[in-house]
């Protein structure tokens, strides 16, 4: 489904992102793929290149600047000339401590891991418009339920929920083709997470990275709203009165009302 398709992978250096990146290869698609860490953005793209891409480029940079964050779709587009799907994955290296008052420390958190997100989501809605293509939001159980030491992460995570939840019932009012999936995860076996969770965390297993990375694609390719993997942390996430109330909060919305007087970006 996914050959010849136009995609970009943020934080596609290491972790769940590289493989995210070398699925994508296999599959034949066209790739460009971001981070800050420009010598193995290279080596991933060579590794693309044997793996059958269609076509592998790197953008390096930070995504706490958010110039940076549009130029990567605005340069992507022009390198693959066009866009089919782009897979907002990278975050923030993550510091498990209490919070310590620090609050210019959660806003370049909040920057990197949410703001550049929505950046280059609304960089690439003109393009996904074009191509109905799709936009594939990596997000975690922390983002649903919280757990201590992870304040400014699991708020970036929540906020990605709140934003991308409510665009995706917009896109449906307005009748615009592109898909939304957002990614719930749990515990993934990438070298940054078992580091920072030894000696802290104890008796959960990490699911691994590179099956992760393909449920990730499903999910995307299929235009699936919400995935959750490993497939157990589906019960963490049920939540029943909250689908319940958000349908009938619509209903009492003035839908033809607001789309005659209102339009998508
Ligand atoms: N691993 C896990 O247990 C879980 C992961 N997730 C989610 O999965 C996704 C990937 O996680 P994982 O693979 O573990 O993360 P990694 O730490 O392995 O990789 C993070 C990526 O983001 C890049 N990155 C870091 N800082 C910046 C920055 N300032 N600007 C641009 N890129 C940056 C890194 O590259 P570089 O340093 O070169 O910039 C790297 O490519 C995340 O969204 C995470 O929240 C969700 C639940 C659990
Ligand atoms: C629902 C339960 C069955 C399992 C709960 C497991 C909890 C403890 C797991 C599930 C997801 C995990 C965090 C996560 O999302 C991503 C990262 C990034 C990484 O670089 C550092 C670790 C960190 C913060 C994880 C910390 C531990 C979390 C909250």
């Amino acid at each position: 489904m996914l050959q010849g398709k136009r995609v970009i992978v943020t934080g596609a250096s290491t972790g769940i992102g590289e493989q995210i990146a070398y699925h994508l290869a296999r599959m034949g698609a066209h790739l460009v793929v971001t981070a800050r860490t420009e010598a193995k953005l290279k080596k991933v793209i060579s590794e693309c290149l044997k793996l059958g891409a269609a076509s592998a480029h790197f953008i390096p940079g930070t995504m706490e600047d958010l110039v940076f964050a549009e130029q990567v779709v605005t340069k992507a587009g022009k390198l693959m000339g066009g866009l089919d799907m782009l897979i907002l994955n990278h975050i923030a290296p993550v510091n498990l401590r209490f919070f310590n008052g620090d609050v210019a420390s959660i806003r370049k958190v909040m920057d990197i891991n949410f703001f550049s997100y929505i950046t280059m989501t609304s960089a690439a809605l003109p393009m996904l418009k074009v191509t109905n293509g799709s936009i594939v939001v990596v997000s975690s159980i922390a983002g649903k339920l919280i757990t201590p030491l992870i304040a400014d992460y699991s708020a970036a995570k929540f906020a990605l929920d709140g934003f991308y939840s409510s665009l995706q019932k917009e896109l449906q009012l307005m009748n615009v083709n592109i898909s939304i999936t957002l990614c719930i995860l749990g515990f993934i076996n990438t070298d940054s997470a078992v580091k920072s969770l030894s000696g802290i965390v104890e008796n959960i297993t990490p699911s691994p990275k590179e099956e992760c990375a393909v449920e990730i694609i499903k999910g995307g390719a299929l235009r699936q709203k919400v995935i959750a993997y490993p497939s157990s942390i589906y019960i963490s996430m049920w939540n029943p009165i909250r689908t319940i109330q958000e349908y009938f909060i619509l209903l009492t919305y003035n839908i033809d009302n607001i789309t005659r007087n209102q339009q998508f970006s």
